[in-house]
């Protein structure tokens, strides 16, 4: 099997998501919500907990019946169930059989796919070797770290060769040098075509690997595109400017930092700006908050990241004009 099959359809829409709306009683989470997905793209899907991340992967995969809207892969309906099949996806939870190898776990999956076993043969060697699984293939897999269980996730959802590619979360509990191996191995899988949907609550991660990302709020995603575009709009070349104080400010310390500019991150003794911030600003400030029983430890200035971005969506959803 190559790993390039789809190359010369390289752009084309593999996921298309059209005014969709999920309803679970009365709560409306997802409205009129539309996504497109090409040939060789990875979309990072973010969103706060609860947003809907999860219920929009479980309708792609046909598991939630939305009230109305339409979504196609490869251009078919996805109520369709044969249109499944261009689907793998690799859930939150690691679902394996623990007193198994690896090789076998590969095998049971496959032949709950519908591949006969000289089709398994083919696939679990090249699903092996896109997830660099090939040389613990053998082994037990309740004695792998949670990187390792994770590459067995995915070489299992992959096995049928699946146009779409979903990742709920994938690197939750794996340490950083096997997040960083299984960054490469879903940059190999969308080089050679795969489009990929990647629900993370790491942004770290969807701005070091996603080619467009996409904030899910509300019901709907707004805005998506490439993770440095959204941050340029958004900061337009600004710098991001954080206190981090050594105790939380009482409400005089607070309305000082918000007189300057500064405004309250998810950690009550991190408070940042965007934008040029006037040293004797800085002076007078970091004295007054001293006074005032928090004084400064550090001052840092970065190029906003995405966490930037986030922070500021979750602000002006948060601000009057909601
Ligand atoms: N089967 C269900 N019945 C009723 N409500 C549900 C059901 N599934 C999800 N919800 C609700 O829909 C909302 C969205 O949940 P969902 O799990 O999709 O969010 P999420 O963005 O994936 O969150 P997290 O990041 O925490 O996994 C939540 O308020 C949840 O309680």
């Amino acid at each position: 099997m190559s790993a390039n099959r789809f190359a010369a359809d390289r752009g084309e829409a593999v996921l298309e998501v059209d005014r969709l709306d999920v309803r679970f009683g009365k709560r409306h989470v997802l409205r009129h919500l539309e996504l497109e997905i090409g040939r060789s793209e990875v979309f990072g899907l973010l969103g706060p907990n609860g947003a809907g991340k999860t219920t929009l992967i479980r309708a792609i995969c046909g598991r939630v019946r939305p009230a109305s809207g339409d979504i196609r892969i490869v251009g078919q309906s996805n109520r369709d169930r044969h249109t499944l099949h261009h689907i793998g996806l690799v859930p939150q939870e690691i679902a394996l059989y623990m007193h198994l190898t690896a090789r076998e776990n590969l095998d049971v999956f496959g032949a709950l796919s519908g591949l006969s076993r000289s089709e398994r043969r083919q696939a679990i060697a090249w699903a092996a070797h896109a997830t660099r699984l090939d040389e613990r293939l053998e082994e037990r897999v309740d004695i792998f770290s949670g990187g390792w269980k994770r590459r067995v996730n995915i070489a299992a959802a992959i096995l049928h060769q699946p146009d779409l590619l979903i990742l709920d979360e994938p690197t939750v509990g794996v340490d950083v040098d096997a997040r960083n191996e299984l960054h490469e191995v879903i940059r190999d899988l969308s080089a050679g075509g795969m489009a990929v949907l990647l629900a993370t609550h790491d942004l770290d991660q969807a701005e070091a690997l996603c080619s467009r990302v996409g904030f899910l709020r509300g019901g709907v995603i707004g805005p998506q595109g490439a993770p440095r575009h959204l941050i340029d709009l958004a900061f337009q070349g600004g710098k991001e400017v954080m206190l981090e104080l050594r105790r939380p400010p009482e409400a005089e310390g607070r309305a000082a930092l918000a007189e300057a500019g500064f405004m309250p991150s998810h950690n009550t003794t991190i408070w940042t700006t965007l934008g040029m911030v006037i040293d004797e600003t800085l002076t007078g400030l970091s004295a007054r908050l001293e006074s005032l029983g928090s004084p400064v430890r550090e001052i840092r200035v970065r190029e906003p990241g995405l966490d930037s971005l986030f922070l500021h969506l979750a602000r002006n959803e948060a601000g009057p004009d909601r």
